[in-house]
């Protein structure tokens, strides 16, 4: 059978083209940011997130993250302004991280690279439904935000990280109720915003990306627990889940704005 694409030599991200053709596309994600060559954009809006703690669903394995998941039948979690025209429609929060603290995030900020990054992922629903996003331009949104090994960590965190007891390997699921998610966001509301893509396959370029430039402070052992997923199901060797990221990609003359100087 087609080995599905994954993180591994075989299947990894220097692989996925071969069945999905848009990973060579002009406007794919996660790339590297270079402060010099940012552009301040004075005309950028602040953005603005009213999420309903009454939203989330549940929280998943699927092998390659770990996703809490949100109703989103309706404007009933939206994220608004910054780049952005209209709401858009909160659909889930996923991680992405590394086999270490070094290592994990996609982004790369000035040559550094976080532990782990989060993306808050929203869709446009102007445009019908989530597939239909997929396939526009300013169909999806997705707030990353970076996670950081330190002293103080967030203790936000903590109720994503306690749930990780029950859902080890891949195709667990459990109920993740009463969450708003917009505990995590750091103090500052300053990003970085650009046009590009799902990094994980079929890697459609729909994506306006709102990177928070202040990281959330984990603790080693949080950043331990989040490697205690496994990547297999429950009855196959185990594998841990880790080092789930794509690398930065080619800018293609992309301009990255800044809501900040
Ligand atoms: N890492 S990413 O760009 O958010 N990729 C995603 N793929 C599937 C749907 C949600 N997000
Ligand atoms: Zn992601």
């Amino acid at each position: 059978a087609q080995s599905v694409w994954g993180y591994d030599s075989d299947n990894g991200p220097e692989r996925w083209h071969e069945n999905y053709p848009l990973a060579k596309g002009d406007k794919q994600s996660p790339i590297e940011i270079n402060s010099k060559d940012v552009q301040h954009d004075s005309s950028l809006a602040s953005w603005h997130a009213s999420y309903d703690p009454g939203a989330a669903k549940t929280i998943l394995n699927n092998g390659r993250t770990c996703r809490v998941v949100f109703d989103d039948t309706f404007d009933r979690s939206v994220l608004r302004g910054g780049p952005l025209s209209g709401a858009y429609r909160l659909r889930q929060l996923h991680l992405h991280w590394g086999s270490c603290d070094q290592h994990g995030s996609e982004h790369v900020i000035d040559g550094v690279k976080y532990a782990a990054e989060l993306h808050m992922v929203h869709w446009n629903p102007k445009h019908g439904n989530f597939a239909g996003a997929l396939k526009q331009p300013d169909g999806v949104a997705v707030v990353g935000i970076f996670l950081k090994v330190g002293p103080t960590p967030k203790p936000e965190m903590k109720r994503i990280l306690e749930e990780i007891e029950n859902i080890k390997t891949k195709g667990k699921e459990a109920p993740f109720l009463h969450f708003d998610p917009s505990i995590l966001f750091p103090k500052s509301r300053d990003y970085w915003t650009y046009h590009g893509s799902f990094t994980t396959p079929p890697c459609e370029e729909c994506i306006t990306w709102i990177l928070l430039r202040e990281p959330i402070e984990v603790s080693s052992d949080q950043m331990a627990k989040l490697r205690s997923l496994s990547k297999n199901a429950e009855n196959e060797p185990a594998s841990p889940l880790v080092d789930n990221w794509r690398p930065p990609q080619p800018l293609k003359g992309r301009i990255v704005r800044a809501s900040f100087k």
